[in-house]
């Protein structure tokens, strides 16, 4: 008897070819499964529910994830609570991420603080890449950025710069400036005079003055624990912590100012073109609250970048007298014997333009650029990197990398860059691809202008007879790098008798 007596022929071969057919295609993807294992970057032993937090909660994370970097590689996952990030220190493979992968890499992960604080994702830096954030991109570089605001921006900038120069000018022989303070108050004046036509610096709003609430919304944007523990427990923790009241209390306060500041521009419908301020400009196209999301980007992005980048350049070319007397001397035979430095002489000091550059190699201010988020599978440096996977992209540690600028990388050395083209994102303080800092040109032009007025009027000095070498350069912040200590100095008007 066999088993043809009990199935017809054709059950028995219709059985027999589709348990072939489902055996072949089983074989095919379990090759396909097999070929596909993902190859995921090394990774730093973790810890059961921390992951590696315990190795960067309160320390410099941008130091610290340099140096596991070092054993670990250029590309190297870790694990922020319960989230993976993968981490980039080489501009090669950094390179690979803002232009290879540009497209792919353009995205930013979603976030309880972003959404609220910018009115659901209506801003620029912290929106999804989609067609808002397209729009919105497009309107601060042409109403803010562009050309059609450099007029006033020129004019602030002047008149703010020499504001300042007079100020310290007329201080009693010997006094000591905090640098990191009156730099400050200059760049928020210039930012917020251009962006809605006066400076809010002094006032206090609800208790709190705007640099107050300025560092809040940096703490909100970045403090919620669900970004690390999606889901539940994440939520419960928020609450638990009063990440949730914070966040209420940051965004109503900001809500409130912003309001106040857009209520202020209702009769200002008789300005001159040119002397239009970014409100004045873009209330007729945006609504009130993609308004008041480009406000907080242009606020928040704007003033403590570009106040940290002039302290650090500042404090590198105290640091290293002779390019200070090399910077001072080129300055001073371009401009002449003037009042003070105008914006068309900058063009002619190259000098000065290798020392910004070298301050921005070595100070990215932005130690990490904000953080990306992969649409599609990509490969960096052969490893896969999914959907949805976090990366972030160590600029601070790219621009010492050694293997690009040689065992001196950490040395101020202006000179390395000359004639030097950099293409393959051997620095970036500014970022990269589609989502890098629109501002790039603006914010360099400002430092140039003001650091060339502050060594062309003056001879800096430490106070208390401290030697220049000695300047203390350590860092603090991980979001933004900032001195640990200020920058105080004694300003010495220039003598031309000399
Ligand atoms: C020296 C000063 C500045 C530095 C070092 C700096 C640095 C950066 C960095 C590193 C990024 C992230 C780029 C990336 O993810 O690839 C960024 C983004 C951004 N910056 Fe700046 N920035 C500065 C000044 C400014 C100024 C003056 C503004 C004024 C509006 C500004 C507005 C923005 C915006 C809106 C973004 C988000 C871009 C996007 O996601 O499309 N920044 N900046």
């Amino acid at each position: 008897m066999d088993i043809f007596t009990f199935f017809p022929s054709w059950l028995f071969s219709t059985v027999s070819i589709l348990l072939f057919s489902s055996i072949f295609i089983y074989s095919l993807r379990w090759k396909k499964t097999s070929k596909a294992a993902p190859n995921l970057p090394p990774s730093p032993p973790r810890l059961p529910i921390i992951g590696n937090l315990h190795q960067v909660i309160g320390k410099n994370f941008h130091q610290i994830l340099w140096k596991v970097s070092r054993k670990y590689g250029p590309i190297m996952t870790v694990h922020l609570g319960a989230t993976p990030y993968v981490i980039i220190s080489s501009s090669e493979f950094a390179n690979q991420a803002l232009k290879t992968h540009d497209q792919i890499l353009c995205n930013r992960p979603r976030s309880k603080g972003f959404k609220r604080l910018t009115f659901d994702y209506k801003d620029v830096a912290f929106s999804p890449h989609a067609d808002q954030w397209k729009e919105m991109r497009k309107v601060l570089v042409t109403e803010f950025l562009g050309s059609k605001r450099s007029r006033l921006f020129k004019k602030v900038v002047d008149t703010e710069v020499k504001g300042m120069l007079d100020s310290f000018s007329s201080m009693p022989l010997n006094t000591t400036i905090d640098l990191d303070e009156r730099l400050f108050h200059l760049v928020t004046d210039i930012v917020s005079k251009v962006a809605v036509g006066k400076s809010y610096r002094e006032e206090t709003f609800r208790g709190k003055k705007l640099k107050e609430m300025l560092d809040d919304l940096v703490i909100s944007l970045c403090g919620s624990v669900s970004d690390i523990y999606p889901g539940r427990l994440g939520l419960i923790l928020d609450e638990l912590l009063g990440f949730n009241r914070r966040l209420e209390k940051t965004f109503s306060n900001f809500d409130a100012f912003l309001q106040m500041v857009l209520d202020e521009h209702i009769d200002h419908t008789g300005t001159s073109d040119h002397e239009k301020d970014m409100v004045d400009v873009c209330r007729s196209q945006l609504t009130t609250n993609e308004m008041k999301a480009l406000l907080m980007n242009v606020l928040n992005g704007a003033i403590d970048t570009t106040t940290t980048t002039m302290v650090w350049t500042m404090s590198e070319i105290i640091k290293n007298p002779r390019v200070m007397k090399k910077l001072q001397e080129e300055i001073r035979r371009c401009v002449g014997r003037k009042s003070s430095v105008e914006e068309s002489d900058v063009a002619n000091m190259p000098y000065l333009k290798l020392v910004v550059k070298e301050a921005l190699r070595l100070h990215s201010t932005v130690p990490f650029l904000l953080t990306r988020e992969c649409v599609k599978h990509c490969q960096i440096g052969g490893y896969d990197i999914f959907p949805g996977t976090r990366v972030l992209i160590n600029a601070w540690g790219i621009g010492r990398d050694p293997k690009v600028w040689k065992e001196t990388a950490s040395i101020f050395n202006p000179e390395r860059l000359e004639n030097v083209e950099l293409d393959r994102s051997e620095m970036i303080p500014f970022g990269g691809g589609r989502r890098a800092c629109p501002a790039a040109s603006v914010a360099t032009q400002i430092v140039e202008y003001t650091i060339a007025n502050l060594f062309y009027s003056f001879d800096w000095q430490l106070p208390s007879g401290m030697k220049n070498e000695e300047l203390d350069m350590e860092e603090v912040g991980s979001l933004i790098v900032v001195r640990k200590t200020p920058l105080s100095l004694v300003p010495v008007k220039h003598d031309w008798q000399d």
